[in-house]
């Protein structure tokens, strides 16, 4: 019981039509950032299901750099919105979020409604080093000079900041170590293997 208690003290659970919801873990920060190992890995560890809003449009509707490309970023934004919706009304799930998801004020407000959102903040040298170049995935960066993954760094991290319920500096950290800080930081227990 004192375990159950200090769950719901660190609103981790929800009750509802006579249940208890584990709430669900919402990953953001910049391209790079590691939303999607991490996320994979925190799934692995806790046993929660795992979502990936990046993988989500592209199951339904094709490559991020064709969407991109044909239809443009609004439109891609509009399809991460409805893979939002769908995944916010879910419970115990980890959810790697694409980097500018949150930068829309109604996807926001869903994942803070449906759970506690982390931001992963890394440092621009080291999103540089990681995914520098990678235009497949992440169109934005492609052929993209340090200045600007600089400034895009600078313009999100208050939205990143803003949204969070919980910070993990990740630039001196291994993927298992931050998603080990998260569980730690929500009491999850480790349903899952290593
Ligand atoms: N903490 C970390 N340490 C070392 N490499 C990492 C870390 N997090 C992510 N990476 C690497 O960075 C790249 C991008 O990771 P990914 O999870 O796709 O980021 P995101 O989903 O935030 O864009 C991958 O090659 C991944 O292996
Ligand atoms: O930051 C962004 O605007 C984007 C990040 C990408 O996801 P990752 O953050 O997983 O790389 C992907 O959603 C798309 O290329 C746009
Ligand atoms: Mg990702």
């Amino acid at each position: 019981m004192p375990r159950l208690y200090s769950r719901i003290r660190k609103k981790q659970l929800y009750f509802s039509g006579g249940e208890f919801f584990v709430m669900n873990v919402i990953l953001c920060g910049m391209m790079g950032a590691g939303k999607t190992c991490v996320g994979i890995k925190l799934s692995e560890l806790t046993g929660m299901r795992w979502y990936d809003t990046d993988e989500m449009v592209v199951g339904k509707y094709g490559k991020i750099a064709d969407i991109f490309e044909y239809y443009g970023e609004p439109h891609f934004r509009t399809l991460e919105t409805e893979m939002v919706r769908q995944v916010a009304a879910e419970n115990d799930c980890v959810v790697s979020t694409g980097g500018g998801c949150l930068l829309r004020p109604e996807n926001a407000y869903a994942f803070k409604e449906s759970g506690k959102i982390v931001f992963l903040r890394t440092s621009a040298d080291t999103v540089f080093r990681r995914v520098g170049h990678t235009g497949a995935d992440r169109p934005l960066l492609k052929g993209a000079a340090f200045e600007k993954i600089n400034d895009l760094l600078r313009a999100r991290t208050p939205v990143y900041e803003g949204c969070a319920d919980f910070i993990v500096d990740t630039d001196d950290k291994t993927v298992e170590e931050i998603a080990l800080c998260i569980m730690k930081e929500f009491s999850l227990p480790q349903r899952g293997q290593k």
